[in-house]
């Protein structure tokens, strides 16, 4: 049986087709169902829908063999114990600095707002501002608002919530997407499986283009 855990929401949404490709579609649906462990329409494969912050920890431990999650989360848990042979194109987004339209420069001594504590540490540490990083949960965008921080770092895709509160973006930390990764004792023990559902997955990737 080979398990995949998938960050719930938007991922899960994006990874559905891809999965469908090779042959997998969840029996139950997660949004109806309690079931935390979902049968699909293959018997050797079952799927856990997850936070996408627990997923790197899922497949680190081998609680699950492999794991579908973003690069955010990816890079923020540091999981360099994980191999990472996909990048799957979906959830695709950018990881930025942004501040008020009406704030000055992010330069000298900032107050930040982020749910990526390290990343946003080692981000100002290269350019060697000082920041102070106040640990946020979600709606980032609303610290500077109220005078919480200078800036946030958060992702970006159309822009509608940094416009929506007044905010703009500032500068390009990295790009985003969601990668597959697997449990380096998986891909020994059970590769045949694995090996054959990355050779689909990659499949299907190069017809996208
Ligand atoms: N606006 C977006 N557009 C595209 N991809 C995004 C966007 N926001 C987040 N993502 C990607 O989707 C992943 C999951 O984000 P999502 O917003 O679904 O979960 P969340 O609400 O941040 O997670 P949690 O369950 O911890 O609250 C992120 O880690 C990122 O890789
Ligand atoms: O540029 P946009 O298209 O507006 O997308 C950016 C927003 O998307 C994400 O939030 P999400 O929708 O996941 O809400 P949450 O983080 O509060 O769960 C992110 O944290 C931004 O707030």
């Amino acid at each position: 049986m080979l398990t995949i855990a998938v960050s719930k929401g938007r991922i899960y949404e994006d990874a559905l087709p891809l999965l469908a490709e090779a042959g997998i579609t969840p029996i139950d649906d997660p949004l109806t169902c309690r079931k935390l462990i979902l049968r699909t329409t293959r018997d050797d494969v079952q799927l856990v829908i997850i936070r996408a912050t627990d997923v790197p920890t899922f497949v680190e431990y081998g609680a699950a063999d492999m794991g579908i999650a973003g690069k955010d989360i990816l890079l923020e848990h540091g999981a360099e114990s994980l191999y990472e042979p996909l990048d799957l194109n979906i959830a695709c987004c950018r990881l930025m600095t942004a501040a008020h339209k009406d704030a000055p420069p992010i330069a000298g001594r900032v107050r930040v707002a982020t749910k990526y504590v390290k990343i946003t540490q080692r981000y100002f540490a290269g350019l060697g501002i000082q920041a102070e990083i106040i640990k946020l949960y979600g709606s980032m965008e609303l610290a500077p608002l109220v005078g919480l921080s200078d800036c946030i770092v958060d992702l970006v895709d159309t822009g509608n919530t940094l416009k929506a509160n007044d905010l703009e973006p500032r500068d390009l930390i990295m790009n985003i997407s969601s990668r597959l990764v697997v449990n380096k004792a998986a891909m020994k023990m059970k590769h045949q499986a694995i090996q054959t559902l990355l050779d689909q997955f990659e499949k299907t990737l190069a017809k996208r283009g």
